[in-house]
């Protein structure tokens, strides 16, 4: 069977398991390809027919997949139901204007997630890698090695791969030399792996791997992993989302789980489905059975139904967020879900790394000691030698080590000096690392260093003097303290331990770290920010408990969170974490805020037990390997520099990673979340109050109190000028605790208001029927105009007084009063308002102009509602009522 058609190959893991042992002939064959490459034309056809080489899929289905989720929406659903009970009843005009409604907030929804994406997309392309390929300029001539974008990798390129490399596509190897990979992110197996083309002898899986059988092909370098050491010559087999990354990426994409937004929306939904539920049948079994015209009530109940829905809510939760997102992004925070604003108002806990986060990131070599502690420079020459020759990726420790001791011949000399035998490369578990070198014929140096707490056990001799002494009890403790006391003081510690071995043929394992000799310690300094207590206690201010979760040492960590004025309590470390079932981690987690020695996987148990014991989660980190935490989150939040895998799961992506950018982010969620309650506990108690005036009016009087289609432009014209809101000020109080979606206070709200604003409906009623005399069906054009002007002034300026919960005259001072947008939008709908009944489109909506004696009573009505709706909102506060 042909398995390469049109340059792509179709991919089942039987037949990835048979590329990885196939004999080279036979694999080039199979991918229609040559060790001397593709040639430039067949890559730019297979191009042309695969995806790109990336890993979020493609664009197209991008979009599409936008429009489902903007599609998506309980609000959606209900409207379209019931624009299909107004067609089906014969309401062209109603069924047309609910379906503009949703309509215009599907587009709009969809636009603000498609812009956003394009936004991270620019982001992205800043952050440049390539991938060396080979290729032929055409057939028959010869091969040539040149940089291209890893997206413009096809299936069949021979690509070659050396240390620091991202794999760029999962590729076959056909020829290595020493080549070790860190898998880490595919299979969460931390220690490297060695690959190489296969050996005759059938792969078998390894002891205590994780990452099931495909990630243990040793013939396949997957997508997505790095090169720690060595070089080789792999095949592309498969690229972009066909890598086993690519499917990984999209399970997890599918599997994350449901985050407090979501949750909050689809109640809301809800709340809102019920009392529809409820009320349109009311409406219609009043109205019928008093006016007898059952298809007239059952258009009315629709209306009802329709008024009932805050049917613009989608398109002003959009609005809100995408203002939120503009803001943010001039806060340096750039957003890569649009709801995640809304996940950050709610989050009551954020666990952050400690390293750039908290401190400045600029960390900096300041002495080397000898195991008691006395300044000695034989710790850092050990050091440096080991990180001369290390080849796995420097991390900011071993930077400073060559920032201070890489100085002028140094490296000559070293290579002169010294060979490089083996390594065993670093990692965020064994917290160490370990090179093997040769100075004398015959016999190898074993270098390592790391965390104390992980080479001192190992240690059974210390460097005194210049000699080799056994390292006693008491020097074990001596040296202990002397950890202890510059950790206590903030600084990191490396320990730096060597052993040597009769020269050897094999390779060294972890096995071979031990009996070694502890030579000293070298100390760094990475001095925590400014800024960091301050963006601690604005956090703790506003009711979210910041965690620490970091790799370093129990003693920096708890030194790090005393200067941030994190209370620091009992300090759990990973071990505890992974011997704690998930009960006890409930427990151990809602009362530590410092975790030391943990690694991604505790961090991501830790975000999970917190998630489960009801808290919203903020995440920060950047590693590849965080990014089970960082989907596991309600907010996973990456900086800039982190891994392209953990921006892709990130949430939440900080240009300047900064605990201040985060505080700030975090009010701006608040903000954003508190326009939307706005318009949400408002408008739907309006509402419920039109209905109830509606149900008493029909009831009561010969005709319609309002036609459907004036309820329906009635609602829009109030939506119109909510959309103002997302530029509203919010309480100080609001912003101050976590705030989530709240439907128990909605109903309260909705129970409180809407009969309120129904009374003064009922008044209005009251001087057209009595007052005015308008008490005929042949004068309802001129009532329906009545209360339909009343109806929208009074929900147009019940949104200024309820929209903050000052009451009395602080609603108009500076932090009360509505800001000029909201205000503006306000004025403008009321004068449409008023001048409709008397403009051209009067006829259509069939409405009389009033006699001009209405007006003063309106007036009166208007501002006896104000101040009703005043004195009941401080006695519903009074009441110690969450208000919006
Ligand atoms: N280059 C290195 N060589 C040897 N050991 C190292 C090296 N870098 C770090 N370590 C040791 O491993 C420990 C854990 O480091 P790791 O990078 O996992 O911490 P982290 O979680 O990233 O810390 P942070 O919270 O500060 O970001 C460090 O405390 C240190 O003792």
């Amino acid at each position: 069977m042909n398995r390469v058609a049109n340059g792509v190959v179709s991919w089942v893991d039987p037949e990835l398991r048979e590329l990885a042992t196939a004999a080279p002939i036979t694999l080039f064959q199979r991918l229609s390809s040559s060790p001397k490459g593709l040639t430039e034309q067949e890559a730019t056809h297979r191009s042309a027919v695969c995806a790109d080489n990336r890993l979020q899929r493609h664009e197209g289905s991008v979009w599409v997949g936008r429009a489902r989720s903007a599609v998506a929406s309980p609000f959606v659903a209900l409207l379209t139901g019931l624009g299909v009970v107004f067609t089906v009843l014969g309401d062209l005009r109603g069924a047309v204007t609910v379906s503009v409604m949703v309509l215009l907030s599907v587009v709009l929804r969809w636009w603000q997630q498609v812009r956003s994406d394009q936004a991270l997309r620019g982001l992205r392309a800043l952050v440049t890698t390539t991938t060396t390929v080979r290729r032929r300029p055409g057939d028959g001539l010869a091969p040539t090695e040149r940089e291209v974008p890893p997206e413009d990798l096809v299936p069949g390129d021979v690509i070659v791969l050396a240390t620091g490399d991202l794999v760029p596509a999962d590729a076959r190897v056909v020829a290595a030399n020493a080549l070790l990979v860190d898998q880490s992110a595919l299979s969460g197996e931390t220690l490297p792996v060695r690959k190489g083309p296969p050996s005759p002898v059938p792969d078998r899986q390894p002891r205590g791997r994780t990452g099931g059988e495909i990630a243990d092909l040793s013939s396949v370098c997957f997508a997505g992993t790095s090169i720690l050491s060595g070089t080789a010559t792999a095949v592309v087999i498969t690229t972009g989302p066909r890598t086993y990354l690519g499917t990984m990426a999209e399970q997890a994409r599918h599997a994350r789980p449901e985050s407090s937004f979501d949750r909050g929306v689809r109640a809301v939904g809800w709340t809102l489905v019920r009392f529809m539920l409820v009320m349109a049948p009311i409406v219609l079994a009043v109205n019928g059975t008093v006016t007898g015209d059952w298809a007239q009530a059952a258009l009315f109940a629709v209306a009802v139904a329709v008024g009932l829905t805050p049917e613009m809510l989608p398109v002003i939760v959009a609005a809100n967020l995408a203002r939120g997102a503009v803001h943010l992004s001039r806060q340096q925070v750039v957003i890569t879900r649009l709801n995640a604003i809304q996940d950050l108002a709610g989050m009551d806990v954020l666990c952050v790394d400690k390293t750039g986060t908290l401190t400045q990131d600029r960390v900096a070599y300041a002495h080397s000691i000898d195991p008691a502690g006395r300044p000695d420079g034989e710790a850092a020459e050990y050091a440096y030698l080991a990180v001369h020759f290390q080849t796995c990726p420097h991390n900011r420790l071993d930077e400073a080590i060559i920032d201070q001791l890489a100085t002028d011949d140094a490296p000559l000399v070293t290579d002169a000096a010294f060979t490089k035998i083996d390594e065993i490369p670093f990692d965020h578990t064994r917290r160490r690392a370990t090179v093997v070198v040769r100075q004398q014929p015959g016999e190898h140096i074993l270098i390592t260093k790391g965390d104390p707490d992980q080479i001192l056990p190992r240690c059974t001799h210390a460097r005194r003097a210049g000699e080799v002494v056994e390292l006693s009890e008491a020097d074990r403790r001596e040296a202990g303290e002397v950890v202890r006391a510059y950790a206590d003081h903030g600084m990191r510690i490396l320990a730096v331990a060597a052993c040597e071995y009769p020269a050897r043929l094999s390779g060294y394992d972890e096995g071979d770290e031990h009996d070694l000799v502890l030579v000293g310690f070298v100390g760094f300094v990475d001095p925590v920010r400014d800024s960091a207590a301050d963006a601690a206690r604005t956090l703790a201010d506003h009711g979210v408990t910041v965690k620490i979760l970091t790799g370093d040492n129990r003693h920096v960590a708890a030194q790090v969170a005393a200067q941030v004025g994190i209370p620091v309590g009992e300090i759990v470390l990973g071990t505890q974490v992974e011997d704690a079932d998930d009960a006890q981690l409930r427990r151990l987690v809602a009362r530590t805020t410092v975790f030391a020695q943990v690694n991604p996987v505790h961090k991501a148990r830790i975000v999970t037990a917190l998630r489960d014991a009801g808290h919203a989660v903020g995440f920060v980190g950047d590693g590849v390997n965080d990014t089970v935490a960082l989907r596991t989150a309600d907010v996973g939040i990456a900086a800039d520099t982190a891994t392209d895998v953990a921006k892709d799961a990130a949430d939440l992506i900080l240009l300047d990673k900064d605990l201040t950018v985060l505080a700030r982010a975090m009010v701006e969620g608040r903000r954003t979340l508190g326009n939307t309650m706005k318009y949400v506990k408002i408008t739907a108690s309006s509402n419920l109050g039109n209905v109830l005036s509606v149900l008493v009016a029909s009831a009561t009087l010969p005709f319609l109190p309002m036609l459907p289609i004036q309820l329906m432009v009635q609602n829009l014209l109030y939506d119109a000028a909510q959309l103002a809101l997302p530029w509203d000020r919010v309480d100080q109080d609001y912003l101050r605790r976590p705030r989530r979606w709240d439907t128990g206070g909605l109903t309260r709200f909705m129970l409180t208001f809407g009969p309120l604003s129904s009374l003064f409906d009922l008044a209005t009623f009251a001087v057209l029927w009595w007052l005015l005399d308008i008490d005929s069906p042949a004068e309802q054009a001129m009532f329906q105009a009545g209360w339909f002007i009343e109806g929208l002034l009074s929900q147009v300026l019940i949104v200024l007084v309820l929209r903050t919960r000052q009451t009395g005259m602080q609603v108009w001072t500076p932090c009360g009063a509505p800001s000029r947008p909201v205000l503006a939008a306000a004025v403008a709908v009321v004068l449409v308002g008023l001048l409709l009944p008397w403009s051209q489109l009067a006829g259509a909506l069939r409405m009389a102009a009033l006699p001009l004696g209405y007006f003063p009573w309106l007036l009166a009505i208007l501002f006896s509602y104000v101040v009703a709706a005043q004195v009941v909102k401080a006695r519903y506060l009074r009441g110690g009522r969450a208000w919006l």
